[in-house]
């Protein structure tokens, strides 16, 4: 297995610049996602990685070796897509050997790679059927052994599970862990889902327009994200972004009023903010509590999920308001609630979208 270094990648079509100046260091044996928007480059960079598209500019090294000019088969990586690529006619055993084929491995050794890949995916008693015969996630295995057959430094995943239902993609996902623990590989995994970046990922890249906006583990992007982007797109339900105007700042923080009139103070660090300055504040659906001072929410809809009730509700000005509350809370649809939450829990963004600093040492009023 091997670290993956991308150094300064960028990559044009014609005059369309679609990645700009990206640098990563993987770690050998991490599961690294990519994450963001369509069209914000996944794809490109991953095909960057497999050799499939040009950087324009940019190094790509695998286990330190650099292999930018080198074509696909000697890099070293093998990549599953999301469109499985089975021959139709062959036996689920002929597809996982196709490579081992194409490269004459001894028959012996062949049978053997074979043979432990579908173990590890549990096909052994499909390798005499065709694709035809298999379901969406059996196919994709199918795949997944054709790639691990090949024992390839780097993993690469090209959104795998677009084509499967909810229900498959959530047991798939769970396999796909394990098999990375199983096989202790280097794994990149595109995927537009942030589900699948947060429940996989041991850290995630979140790409935008191109730029790497975050690159950090699951809880780091979550719990201290960069950007109002970043912010917004971690985290289900999404965080609400309720626009706010300083009041007073000085060195315990800054007192906002948020839009419905609530005021809070947030502990923003010294200096960062003055009066008049407008901000948005970050707050996540499941951090607010019922019932303590705070924003008053008309409850439109509420759904009922069992440990959880989902209030989608709206501010006074009327913009979107989301919480997470317990499943058992008394509200109803057409009410209203009282939601409050700690300023330690909100996140502060400025105009242009970055995250406030906070004082380490926040004094709440
Ligand atoms: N071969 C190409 N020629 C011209 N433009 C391209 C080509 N391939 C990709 N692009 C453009 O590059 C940008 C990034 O595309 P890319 O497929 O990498 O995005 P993505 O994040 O993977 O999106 P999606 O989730 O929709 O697959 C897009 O604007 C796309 O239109």
């Amino acid at each position: 297995m091997a670290t993956l270094d991308l150094l300064s990648i960028s990559k044009s079509f014609g005059a369309a610049k679609v990645l700009h100046d990206i640098s990563l260091a993987i770690e050998d044996r991490e599961f690294v996602v990519f994450v963001g928007p369509s069209g914000c480059g996944k794809s490109t960079l991953l095909r960057i990685i497999a050799g499939l598209e040009e950087a324009t500019s940019g190094q790509i090294m695998i286990g330190g070796e650099d292999v930018s000019a080198a074509p696909p088969v000697e890099r070293g990586i093998s990549m599953v897509f999301q469109s499985y690529a089975l021959y139709p006619h062959l036996s689920v055993y002929e597809n996982i050997a196709f490579p081992l084929r194409v490269q004459k491995l001894p028959q012996v050794e062949m049978d053997e790679r074979v043979q432990r890949a579908a173990g590890i995916l549990q096909l052994t008693d499909k390798l005499d059927l065709k694709p035809g015969q298999l379901s969406g996630g059996q196919r994709q295995r199918v795949a997944i052994g054709r790639s691990i057959v090949r024992n390839p430094k780097v993993f690469l995943f090209d959104e795998p599970l677009s084509n499967l239902d909810a229900a498959l993609r959530g047991d798939m996902r769970v396999e796909l862990s394990q098999l990375h623990r199983q096989l202790d590989a280097t794994m990149v995994y595109v995927t537009h889902d942030q589900v699948e970046a947060m429940t996989m990922a041991d850290r995630i890249v979140v790409l935008n327009g191109g730029r790497v906006e975050q690159f950090g583990t699951p809880m780091e992007l979550y719990h201290h994200p960069r950007t109002k982007f970043v912010a917004s797109f971690i985290g289900q339900p999404n965080m609400n972004l309720v626009p706010a105007t300083v009041v007073a700042a000085d060195a315990s923080g800054a007192k906002v009023a948020l839009e419905g009139g609530h005021e809070m103070v947030l502990p923003v660090a010294a200096g960062t903010l003055s009066s008049g300055d407008k901000v948005e504040v970050g707050i996540r659906p499941e951090h607010v509590e019922q019932d303590r001072p705070g924003l008053d929410v008309a409850v439109n809809v509420l759904e009922r999920l069992g440990g959880t009730s989902i209030v989608y509700g709206s501010l006074q000005d009327g913009a979107r308001f989301c919480a997470s509350l317990p499943g058992d809370a008394v509200i109803a649809e057409g009410g209203s609630v009282h939601l409050g939450v700690a300023p330690e829990a909100c996140h502060l963004f400025d105009a242009s979208g970055d995250v406030l600093r906070r004082t380490s040492a926040p004094e709440i009023q």
